[in-house]
C-alpha cells in the first residue's frame, strides 16, 4: 500500500468471468469486512446479471478493472477466471497496469514487493476456495517499497511504456 492507501484504506475492485464468480463473491464478502479496505467495487459478473452480461468473457473484466485503476477510481483489483491467466493478460493490456496470476503465498508476496502489481488474479479451477481467500487477505497486506532494489526494475517497465 502507498502512504495514501494506508491512511485512507484500500479501494479495491473485485471482478470475474462466469468461471470465477463463486470465488469472486467469497472474496468480496471477506473484503467488505476487512478494516484495511475502505471501498470494494464489484464489477461483476454476477449471478443475477442478464445472460449476456453473466457470460461476459474474461477480457472485458480484466480490461475494465485495469482502466478503472489507470483512471484513479480504485487502487487495486482482485480478479478471477477459470485459470486467472485470461484476466491477467487482459488487465496487463492497459497501460501502466501490472497484473499477476498467483496461487501461492510467495508469489503473492513478490507480486507486490518485487513487481508493484496493482492486480492479483486467481483461477477458480486451479486452487481451493480457502486458499484463494487466504491469498487475497495476504496480498492486500503488502506494500511496495519505492526505495527498494526492485523499484528500478519496475521503472524499466514504466519507462518502456512511456516511450
Ligand atoms: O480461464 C479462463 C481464461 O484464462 C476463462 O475462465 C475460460 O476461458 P476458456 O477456456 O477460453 O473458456
Amino acid at each position: 500500500m502507498t502512504t495514501e492507501e494506508t491512511t485512507m484504506g484500500l479501494r479495491l475492485i473485485v471482478g470475474a468471468d462466469e468461471a470465477g464468480v463463486d470465488y469472486k463473491d467469497k472474496v468480496l464478502a471477506d473484503l467488505r469486512n476487512d478494516p484495511r479496505v475502505s471501498e470494494v467495487i464489484d464489477i461483476g459478473v454476477n449471478r443475477t446479471d442478464a445472460p449476456n452480461d453473466f457470460t461476459r468473457p474474461y477480457p472485458y473484466v480484466g480490461i475494465a478493472a485495469g482502466e478503472m485503476i489507470r483512471d484513479g477510481k480504485a487502487d487495486r483489483a482482485i480478479l478471477f477466471c477459470g485459470t486467472g491467466i485470461g484476466v491477467a493478460i487482459a488487465a496487463n493490456k492497459v497501460e501502466g497496469i501490472r497484473a499477476a496470476a498467483a496461487h501461492d503465498s510467495f508469489s503473492v508476496e513478490r507480486s507486490i514487493l518485487s513487481n508493484d502489481c496493482q492486480v492479483l488474479t486467481m483461477g477458480q479451477r486451479v486452487v481451493g476456495v480457502e486458499l484463494a481467500r487466504r491469498l487475497a487477505k495476504e496480498w492486500i497486506g503488502y506494500t511496495f517499497d519505492p526505495s527498494s532494489a526492485s523499484a528500478g526494475k519496475v521503472k524499466v517497465l514504466t519507462d518502456f511504456e512511456s516511450c
